[in-house]
């Protein structure tokens, strides 16, 4: 994720390459990283601390714990913001390890690798107005902000974080189905690809609600009602609400 933010942040020129750092364990991922994008590596995460403007945290919640205990905090001259991309990990654990930081709590996704990202942010207590405005500059720059409640982030995570997945797998499946019914695999994964990006365009562009969208495709006793019925028998709609409140109770889960 945190190479999807980068490579925007560098096309759209808000950051020079040599003016960023990355912290990355693995000799490979940094020399990849060095000569893919020419930005600074280390394999010191305490360097990241000494971040002028924000610091981006982008590990697996799973080893926040380790990563900070390794981390000397003391002696930090300027706090820079923390912007913490965690899924799951509340405001409040990451105040009490970054003390003295202000901490900005974000759930992008990885569109923001073509700059039509979703990213939600939500404030900590020691954030001031000029560093929202850095964050939401940042995130701009790789699609849409949004500023949240906390309480809101691990829905936004079940939805936008983890959603590009579910998208994913639906086109997929349409292009399985069209192949079902005789389409070369090429064919099949174009028409799918287009057709979920023209139906989000078409939906955001007009603001109709999905539903009236369904309902322009839907002729009377026609193929999509035929489709639409299928879907209705198995489930469908169902199965992708459940998916993103369970998506939403792993990211309340990894918060505990
Ligand atoms: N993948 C996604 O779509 C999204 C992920 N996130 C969040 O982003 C975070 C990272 O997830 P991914 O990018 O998917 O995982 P990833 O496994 O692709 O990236 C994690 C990176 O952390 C590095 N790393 C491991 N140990 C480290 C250490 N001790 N110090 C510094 N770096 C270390 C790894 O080498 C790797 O490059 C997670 O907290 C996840 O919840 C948030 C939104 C969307
Ligand atoms: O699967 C995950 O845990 C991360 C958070 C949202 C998307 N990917």
């Amino acid at each position: 994720m945190a190479e999807a933010i980068l490579t925007r942040l560098l096309e759209s020129q808000l950051y020079q390459a040599n003016t960023l750092l990355v912290s990355e364990p693995q000799t490979s991922r940094r020399e990849f990283l060095a000569q893919t994008y020419g930005v600074n590596v280390t394999d010191s995460n305490q360097e990241t601390l000494q971040a002028t403007e924000a610091l981006l945290l982008a590990i697996k919640p799973q080893i926040l714990d380790k990563v900070i205990s390794q981390l000397t905090l003391d002696g930090v001259e300027n706090y820079p913001l923390v912007l913490s991309i965690l899924a799951g990990t509340p405001l409040s654990r990451l105040e009490t390890a970054f003390e003295n930081f202000p901490v900005i709590r974000v759930m992008p996704n990885t569109p923001a690798t073509v700059g039509v990202g979703m990213t939600a942010i939500a404030a900590g207590t020691r954030v001031k107005p000029s560093h929202l405005t850095l964050a939401t500059s940042l995130f701009e720059a790789v699609g849409e902000v949004v500023e949240v409640p906390e309480s809101l982030m691990d829905g936004v995570t079940g939805l936008s974080g983890s959603g590009p997945a579910f998208v994913a797998l639906m086109i997929e499946a349409l292009s399985d189905g069209g192949v079902a019914s005789g389409l070369p695999r090429a064919i099949a994964n174009k028409l799918a690809i287009q057709t979920v990006l023209g139906t989000a365009t078409l939906v955001k562009d007009t603001g109709l609600h999905p539903g009236q969208l369904k309902d322009q495709v839907t002729s009377p006793g026609g193929t999509t009602i035929a489709g639409v019925a299928k879907l209705e028998e198995k489930g469908f709609r169902s199965a992708v609400i459940e998916a993103v409140k369970a998506a939403y109770r792993r990211s309340q889960d990894l918060g505990k």
